[in-house]
């Protein structure tokens, strides 16, 4: 059974495919936050930006079966024109506390590619065709390559430094919305200032944010 809290057809806003038509599908639940406010400034992620409790969003439910999700994510897809390629993208919530096999397999055969943005501590199945590892805090990271690191910045605990190694093709820097926490710091001079004097690193902007969209 799949529990997801909301579907929706929307543009990639961050990283390295912004800009991209993509179905999104948020599953329900985190391993690294409740999503109850009462419970966010003890969790081991506290900035989350996202409602991701429960299945009462737009398009969200209980999916018994990998093609019934796969059925009803693709029927979110326009009849356009072109030859673009249709890419859902796997979110949360934790989506790798739900996503298997049986499911990535159904959206391949669907002729959609699979993205996937995920906290790191699970390890993610195979045939995933676009892996962003967001780290959080102290959370211990178990996948330590993919196709882009996406880190949100400033975070005390979690410092770039500690993952240019790793195995990924893109790093990106994402200014942290402190909307969520009720702060109002300015995350994005700070990155922009880091990725100035660390070339490495790639501004992400949460660019649905600014166009208001989903
Ligand atoms: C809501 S998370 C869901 C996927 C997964 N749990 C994760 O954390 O990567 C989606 C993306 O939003 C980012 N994000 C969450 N809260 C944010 C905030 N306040 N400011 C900027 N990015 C944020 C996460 O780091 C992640 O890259
Ligand atoms: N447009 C849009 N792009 C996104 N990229 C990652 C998102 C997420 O919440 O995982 C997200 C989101 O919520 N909306
Ligand atoms: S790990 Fe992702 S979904 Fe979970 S609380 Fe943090 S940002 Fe939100
Ligand atoms: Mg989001």
């Amino acid at each position: 059974m799949y529990q997801v809290k909301e579907a929706f057809y929307s543009l990639q806003g961050e990283g390295g495919q912004a800009g991209r038509a993509s179905v999104f599908c948020r599953f329900s639940g985190c391993n690294l936050w409740s999503g109850r406010e009462e419970d966010r400034a003890r969790a081991m992620c506290r900035f989350c930006d996202t409602d991701f409790v429960g299945t009462d969003g737009q398009n969200g439910g209980r999916f018994a079966s990998a093609s019934a999700l796969a059925d009803h994510l693709a029927t979110l897809w326009p009849d356009a024109p072109g030859t673009a390629t249709p890419q859902v993208i796997f979110t949360g919530g934790e989506p790798l506390l739900q996503l298997d096999n049986p499911l990535i397999t159904a959206m391949h055969a669907r002729n959609f590619d699979v993205a996937v943005e995920t906290n790191g501590t699970l390890p993610a199945p195979p045939g995933i065709d676009w892996l962003c590892v967001s780290p959080k805090g102290t959370a211990p990271l178990v996948q330590t390559s993919g196709d882009e690191l996406k880190l949100v910045y400033p975070q005390a605990e979690a410092l770039p430094e500690q993952f240019v190694d790793l195995g990924f093709r893109h790093f990106f820097l994402q200014p942290m919305d402190t909307a969520p926490r009720g702060d109002d710091g300015d995350t994005l001079a700070e990155t922009v200032a880091y990725c100035l004097a660390n070339p490495q690193w790639r501004l992400s902007l949460q660019t649905h944010k600014i166009a208001g969209i989903d």
